[in-house]
């Protein structure tokens, strides 16, 4: 696949979080302490209770006579939100626990067993944290184990952990459940926009599903980190399993961060940045982050689902024509990762409007999005990627490094 710029070509080693909170400290060290003036701290607005991210009802969406309803919610929640909570999605709560359980388990082990099935240098793939480039970078108050699932032929199993001894039969397991409930919602989110063909969905079917499992350690001071900086994700979709009771997931809406409250059984389902494409821009992937928790310890697991390799990436033909232009170029999905992350950066090429510190809007990822689309269609327009979103360099890092992985073998 593509060429790899050369500053993601290396990662540089930093300390586990998860060894850090065990020393209680009563100060979190400078790296990982977020500009409050800049973009990374923007506060929940405990204000807006009203924000809650919608539900919706896979068996409502299945079933003939609650169908068009659900779809109307169903699109009201991806145009509006990007995110919904989705329920009744048919893998059962003892599966979704089983899971959970495993991840746990694997981050209790001790740092060295763990560091058995740590990442290597040049890839993002195995235990570790998040890719770390340069000594000044702002760090996340995360751990995590990032592992390509499907196609199977894709799975580097040197990096899939061993132990705990169930951890890889039931990610196995898990990934290929998961695979069916984002087939089925995918298809439904295309009948939400009135596309009758079903090969964006079907595309799924033989798509690239990686998964992240995060650890988020307890913080002494967590209203001056994040444990993930806000991003919006470049998969089709994406799939999370929150582990807690308690909320760390957030939303950017109407200039707001809302915390997703976990509701057990529940999958928290984002719209990516492939899908916001094919959608035209109807709907958007929205900006999100994580926050952590003073005293508690939280995981989640999210699969990013990715169309086939196979599958072009532009709006769908259904949604052009008849006065609706096309407000994405189509690629192929070789180009869309490569011209998306091996990019020539140069922030002052960035268009002025696009320049803004802060993303605070979902309405702003469309914008952003076509932005570098368009910017694709003249070649030799040179930006710098954080810069074309809105957002700042270390905001960029989040946004593309899952997708990166895809292009280091
Ligand atoms: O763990 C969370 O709540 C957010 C994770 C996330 O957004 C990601 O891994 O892309
Ligand atoms: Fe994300």
């Amino acid at each position: 696949m593509g060429s790899t710029p050369a500053n993601l070509e290396s990662s540089l080693s930093v300390p586990s979080v998860q060894e850090l909170a065990s020393q209680r400290p009563n100060r979190v060290p400078a790296r990982y302490i977020r500009d409050e003036d800049g973009d990374d701290i923007i506060g929940t607005n405990p204000s807006h209770p009203s924000l809650r991210v919608p539900f919706i009802d896979m068996a409502k969406l299945v079933n003939a006579d609650t169908q068009q309803h659900e779809l109307q919610k169903l699109h009201l929640a991806c145009k509006n939100w990007g995110v919904f909570q989705l329920v009744n999605h048919g893998l059962p709560n003892t599966s979704l626990k089983k899971m959970g359980n495993q991840v746990e388990r694997f981050f209790e082990l001790p740092l060295q067993e763990k560091k058995r099935w740590a990442q290597r240098p040049g890839s993002l793939e195995g235990y570790g944290q998040a890719f770390v480039t340069s000594d000044d970078q702002k760090l996340d108050w995360n751990d995590m184990i990032f592992l390509k699932c499907l196609p199977i032929q894709d799975r580097k199993l040197d990096l899939w952990p061993q132990n705990p001894p169930e951890f890889r039969g039931t990610l196995e397991r898990y990934s290929e459940d998961i695979r069916e409930v984002t087939i089925s919602i995918v298809k439904f989110i295309t009948m939400s926009l009135g596309i009758q063909d079903t090969h964006i969905s079907e595309s799924f079917r033989e798509g690239l599903y990686s998964i992240r499992m995060n650890c988020y350690p307890p913080c002494p001071e967590p209203e001056r980190v994040l444990g993930i900086v806000a991003h919006a994700d470049n998969s089709g979709i994406t799939l999370l399993l929150d582990c807690a009771d308690f909320s760390g997931l957030q939303f950017l809406k109407d200039k707001t961060w809302v915390n997703v409250e976990p509701i057990e059984g529940a999958i928290v389902v984002n719209i990516g940045q492939i899908l916001e494409v094919m959608s035209n821009g109807i709907y958007k992937a929205p900006v999100h982050r994580a926050v952590v928790n003073k005293l508690k310890e939280r995981f989640s697991i999210v699969t990013f689902c990715y169309p086939s390799p196979h599958t072009d990436i532009g709006p769908s033909n259904e949604l052009i024509g008849e006065g609706n232009v096309a407000i994405y170029k189509k690629l192929t999905h070789a180009k869309y990762f490569s011209k998306f992350f091996n990019r020539d950066l140069d922030e002052s090429m960035a268009p002025k409007s696009l320049q803004s510190k802060k993303r605070k809007s979902i309405g702003e990822s469309s914008s952003a999005v076509q932005e570098v689309f368009r910017s694709i269609e003249h070649a030799t327009y040179s930006v710098k990627l954080g810069a074309m979103l809105g957002v700042g360099w270390r905001w960029h890092w989040a946004v593309c490094h899952y997708a990166w992985a895809y292009h280091v073998s």
